[in-house]
């Protein structure tokens, strides 16, 4: 599935990926014509101020608008254009109405042109480099663990009683309900791997799944819970941890923030909702606005194209994988994103 906006008029005549070997590559989803855009500009700048060696793909419904595509390829963005995917029929409040445009994240694992790929939701930014997650072991999914505290949790039973896995010795798991629910994590961050035969898989189990509050989070929670491995928090940092479970956060370790508590979207931000006026709230939307009103961090096209050709393909890919085989040398050039 070629990415979209690369003229196949301009591919490398004659070059092929050799199909077994690895390719990397973050993707980020993007919907509908509003904000979200700029979350992912300032994802792309920040990828690229912490010198990623691999470019962003970003997965856009087709509602989102032509002039949002260009600004992404501005910013050295790979445009995959995806069909929506649905839950079935349901009765399910979501947790936010709308959360059921997110199940469209699934089509991200159709990209097998990519070996391994890290997801990150468009209101993260990533602080440090994290490009060493790629080299984690395959065949395992990679997240970090979720917290049940917020009343956005209030549906559930671990709410209902206190319990939270950040915290399992605080309020213990009551035998009489059960075994104690295995980790959950937040789908807003994930290290997988695409593969055609997991995509059929997911959408035919979807086809078959009664939809609930988190939408296609608990979804592929259900779904990997067997080969799930938790990561540390540093590399999610879920905002609502900051005073929910203090004790386990060290902001200076922290390599990546997730902004998805009420109010903490950086480019919406007013400091007006609960916890939003908290000091360390502040430094991190600062941080973010800082990296996001960066000009040097602008995406600058390779020498010798002229403005107006053809957008260049991004060779990143084919570049890490033959250098991977070590057929060329690996040559660190700038990253799309
Ligand atoms: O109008 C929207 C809503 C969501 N998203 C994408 O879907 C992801 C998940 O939604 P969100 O981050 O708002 O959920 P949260 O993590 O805050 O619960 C976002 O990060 C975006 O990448 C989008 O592009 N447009
Ligand atoms: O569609 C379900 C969403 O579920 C998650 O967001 C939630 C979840 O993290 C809760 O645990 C938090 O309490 C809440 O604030 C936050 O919005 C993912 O971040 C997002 O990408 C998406 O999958
Ligand atoms: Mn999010």
């Amino acid at each position: 599935m070629a990415p979209e906006g690369v003229p196949t008029a301009i591919k490398p005549e004659g070059f092929t990926k050799p199909a077994s070997l690895p390719s990397r590559a973050y993707v980020t989803f993007l919907a509908g014509n509003g904000d979200y855009v700029k979350g992912v500009v300032g994802l792309a700048k920040g990828l690229r101020k912490v010198k990623t060696a691999y470019p962003l793909v970003v997965a856009v419904l087709p509602d989102v608008p032509e002039e949002h595509r260009q600004i992404l390829r501005s910013q050295g963005c790979i445009i995959q254009q995806i069909e929506p995917v649905y839950p079935p029929e349901n009765q399910t409040q979501f947790a936010m109405a709308y959360y059921v445009i997110n199940y469209s994240k699934l089509r991200i694992w159709e990209f097998v042109e990519y070996s391994k790929m890290i997801y990150l939701d468009g209101d993260i930014q990533v602080f440090d480099n994290i490009d060493h997650l790629f080299d984690l072991p395959d065949g395992i999914f990679y997240a970090v663990m979720d917290c049940f505290c917020e009343k956005t949790w209030g549906h559930t039973p671990q709410y209902k009683i206190g319990y939270c896995q950040q915290c399992p010795e605080k309020v213990q798991w009551p035998a009489e309900l059960g075994p104690p629910p295995a980790p959950y994590f937040n789908a807003g961050m994930f290290v997988f791997e695409p593969s055609l035969s997991t995509y059929d898989d997911l959408l035919k189990t979807l086809k078959i799944t009664p939809p609930t509050p988190f939408a296609e989070q608990d979804f592929l929670n259900m779904y990997f819970r067997n080969i799930y491995e938790p990561i540390p928090l540093v590399y999610n940092l879920v905002l609502a941890m900051l005073w929910r479970h203090p004790e386990n956060v060290d902001l200076g370790k922290v390599k990546v923030v997730h902004y998805c508590a009420t109010g903490s979207k950086p480019w919406r931000y007013t400091g007006k909702e609960e916890n939003m006026e908290r000091e360390d709230i502040k430094l991190l939307v600062k941080k973010w606005w800082d990296i996001y009103n960066d000009e040097s961090l602008d995406y600058k096209k390779p020498v010798g194209v002229a403005a107006g050709d053809a957008q260049p393909i991004n060779m990143q890919p084919f570049i890490a994988a033959l250098s991977e085989a070590g057929a060329v040398p690996y040559v660190t050039a700038p990253s799309a994103a």
